[in-house]
């Protein structure tokens, strides 16, 4: 069993209008600990029923919730924040019980999504409207920013922690309330959330956590007309599919979706900066995470040195049991991400790869795995195209820096890239050449609460976090007035 200082942070039922229920009318959902294979607890499934009547719940609270003010749901908002941090060890065992990242990742991301409730918390006392100059004596004209409304929100199993504060912060601080659909691999952490909202302050049918399938719980929020936007992280794939479910009632969306994040390392760069970095993102969450590295690019000057520095540390990485005490990589989340792993590293060495270190499922079982690095990789291989969601690095060479632009671009992704360099008139030649919303330079670490984060391309729509986050969740109105 979970060991929590606070077993009511464990919850399995459904949260809808500031109740907790074991019966949703859906199919139970059997929540795994990757590390051990075995069921942590069956969590309640909604049905369709309680989707619209969390849905419902959620239109009935949102009139009353905007016409708060803001100083009010900021202070609910900053409770939140309060609650997090100090449950957040308890909050770290339970995401690391059902994901699977080492105990050290895990408080890191508990305290990277509380930041957004403290962020929001103050923007929401900054939603400032506009006056315009008149261009008659007879009108005055302004502007005023309001909330959408209801909101859906659908969140991936790699970051629930951080994912759902991320959405659900500014969706509230603007006025709007939310409805949840966690990803079913990691309900427990949305539902933890959903208890210490209830502990802040945050009145029933503001926040509804309604765990359950992408079918039936997920059909039901991107269809239903009372969702007037919906905020959805996880592949593209799936975002697209959106997308067209959620056309017919001209919902407002953001997107937050796959990556193919490319690192440049010059032969100016600092070779110990470059490897830790890159280390950093590609090893983050066991490459489990959508600014994680996915094709590494070395200038021809430093490949050797990098390979064989990087191939090291990566080698010495200590895989385990992430609630162990200096994991550094746990488990993958299931069998189908060991097997896309096997399926690219098999790929790559068939086509002209070599196996620098790892390569192989860990002789810890399950779906453990070898942190994996590849030298002499090719843009014919399947992991310069797809992204890997795993802990594999492919080493790829480059001679010119204007080609190590054009192939860091050439994906259909637009997430995230990474460049490596002393030299400063470079940083702005490759900066302003990459095609991603988000650069990294000379750190593999760019997540901050007060900065815009988003993609390009089929990396989605919309940014979260900053003073944009909160305009995803706003509508504007123009005011006319004639004397
Ligand atoms: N851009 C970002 O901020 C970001 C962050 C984390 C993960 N991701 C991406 O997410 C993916 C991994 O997460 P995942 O496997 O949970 O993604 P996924 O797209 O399979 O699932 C994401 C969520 O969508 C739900 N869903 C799936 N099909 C649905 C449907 N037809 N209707 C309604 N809901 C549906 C799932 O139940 C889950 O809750 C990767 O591609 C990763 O790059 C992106
Ligand atoms: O993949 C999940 C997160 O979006 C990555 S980050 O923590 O926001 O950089």
């Amino acid at each position: 069993m979970l060991k929590l200082n606070d077993t009511e942070l464990l919850r399995t039922g459904v949260f809808i209008n500031g109740a907790w229920s074991d019966s949703a009318g859906g199919p139970a959902i059997p929540v795994y600990n990757p590390a051990t294979g075995q069921v942590i607890v069956e969590v309640n499934g909604a049905d369709r029923e309680a989707t619209v009547n969390a849905i419902e719940g959620a239109a009935d609270a949102q009139k009353d919730w905007a016409a708060r003010p803001a100083k009010e749901r900021s202070a609910i908002l900053r409770r939140w924040f309060d609650l997090v941090v100090a449950n957040s060890e308890d909050l770290a065992r339970i995401l690391t019980a059902e994901q699977g990242k080492p105990l050290a990742e895990a408080r890191g991301e508990i305290l990277y999504g509380a930041a957004f409730f403290e962020w929001f918390a103050e923007e929401a006392k900054r939603v400032y409207g506009e006056t315009i100059p008149s261009p008659d004596r007879e009108r005055r004209m302004m502007v005023m920013k309001q909330p959408i409304g209801v909101c859906g929100a659908i969140t991936p199993w790699n970051f629930p922690m951080a994912m759902i504060p991320r959405k659900a912060a500014p969706a509230l601080a603007a006025g709007c309330t939310m409805v949840l659909k966690p990803a079913s691999a990691t309900p427990l952490s949305a539902l933890a959330l959903g208890e210490l909202a209830s502990r802040a302050g945050v009145p029933a049918g503001v926040f509804q956590v309604v765990p359950g399938s992408a079918s039936v719980v997920g059909e039901e929020i991107v269809t239903n007309p009372l969702v007037r936007k919906i905020t959805f992280t996880g592949s593209t794939e799936v975002g697209s599919h959106l997308m067209a479910k959620a056309a017919p009632t001209v919902k407002k969306l953001s997107l937050e979706l796959g990556g193919n994040a490319p690192v440049l390392v010059f032969d100016d760069a600092d070779l110990e900066v470059a490897v830790k970095g890159a280390i950093a993102t590609k090893f983050r969450n066991m490459g489990q995470t959508c600014v994680c590295a996915n094709r590494i690019y070395v200038q021809d000057g430093i490949y050797d040195h990098f390979v064989e520095a990087f191939s090291k540390a990566v080698g010495a990485m200590k895989v385990g049991d992430g609630m162990q005490e200096g994991t550094e990589q746990g488990p993958l989340i299931d069998t189908d991400a060991v097997l896309k792993v096997q399926e690219h590293i098999e790929d790559a060495l068939a086509n002209g790869g070599t196996l620098a270190t790892g390569g192989k499922p860990h002789a810890l079982g399950g779906t453990f795995f070898e942190p994996t690095v590849i030298a002499n990789a090719s843009a014919d291989m399947k992991i310069a195209r797809e992204e890997t969601f795993g802990p594999v690095a492919p080493l790829f060479r480059f001679t010119e820096e204007a080609d190590a632009i054009r192939v860091a671009n050439d994906t259909e992704y637009g997430l995230a890239a990474y460049v490596f360099t002393r030299d400063n008139a470079r940083i702005w030649r490759v900066t302003e050449g990459l095609e991603f919303g988000v650069v990294g330079v000379n750190t593999g670490n760019t997540s901050y609460e007060g900065s815009p984060f988003g993609g390009w391309k089929l990396s989605g729509v919309g940014r979260e976090g900053s003073h944009h986050g909160i305009d995803e969740f706003l509508e504007i109105k123009y005011v006319c007035i004639a004397h």
